[in-house]
């Protein structure tokens, strides 16, 4: 990681209404720094993050991606929802250089880096299929291939792996380590487990309950790859949730 800011969020304050639901937050994202932000369910997760995209205009503040307000029409950020985003219609190989497609660049320039992308997920062998033949790992990685694709300067992510069984989600998990790593990305990466944040992050967001602000940053220096059961894992666990008990 490097010690140059990516991202910059100054007393960011976003309310529906009377709802006060972001209240004059603040905080830096390093250049390929894995933040992941942790809080309770309704606390302006979801808004932080449609606030980032300007989804959503905010009432006051400002947030920068490399010292400029940031902007997905003009800047390179990804997303990885929830819901699986692919399209039935195209091959794995369509959807996956979709985003360069829009973004007009050279075809060959596509085609290699579909094709490391590919590699790297092991969607090789699956490149002609489309979505409705493939397994609900397999449509995830398409969505993750089809993130990194692009480069993206950010990562935005937010429950991606929510809904998954749990084996599964650590095999997801790993893979996403094995790509962050690969590709330096700056990643912020939505949670409510606390377990995943342990073991995904450099750094935690904790935050507090409506009106929210930022309850605690931790940094997580555990070295990679990490275990569950190990002390130091399981005490940083443990820190966190004990910030969360107090809410
Ligand atoms: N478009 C909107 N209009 C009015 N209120 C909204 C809107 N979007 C969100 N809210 C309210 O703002 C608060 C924060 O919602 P948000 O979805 O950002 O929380 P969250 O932390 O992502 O929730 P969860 O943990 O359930 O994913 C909630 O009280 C929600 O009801």
């Amino acid at each position: 990681m490097s010690e140059q800011i990516k991202v910059r969020v100054e007393h960011l304050t976003k309310s529906f209404g009377n709802l006060l639901v972001l209240d004059d937050i603040s905080f830096d994202v390093k250049e390929g720094e894995f933040l992941c932000i942790v809080g309770p369910t309704g606390c302006g997760k979801t808004t932080f993050l449609n606030s980032l995209t300007k989804l959503y205009s905010i009432d006051q503040g400002r947030i920068t991606l490399n010292g400029e307000a940031i902007n997905p029409r003009r800047q390179n950020i990804a997303y990885i929802f929830q819901e699986y985003s692919t399209m039935e219609w195209l091959t794995v190989e369509e959807n996956i250089g979709y985003g360069l497609r829009i973004k007009h660049i050279d075809k060959a320039e596509i085609q290699r880096r579909v094709q490391d992308v590919m590699e790297m997920v092991g969607l090789t062998k699956y490149a002609r299929f489309y979505p409705g033949q493939l397994s609900a790992s397999m449509l995830q990685r398409v969505v993750i291939a089809r993130a990194f694709a692009v480069q993206p300067e950010l990562l935005l992510m937010d429950e991606p792996y929510g809904q998954l069984d749990l084996q599964l989600k650590y095999h997801l998990e790993d893979e996403l380590i094995r790509l962050w790593q690969k590709t330096h990305t700056t990643v912020i990466f939505i949670t409510h487990n606390i377990e995943e944040a342990v073991y995904l992050s450099d750094r935690i967001l904790v935050l507090t309950n409506k009106p929210t602000k930022i309850k605690q940053s931790l940094s997580n220096d555990l070295p990679r790859p990490r275990k569950v059961s190990e002390p130091e894992f399981i005490k940083l666990r443990n820190e966190v949730t004990d910030l969360i008990k107090w809410w």
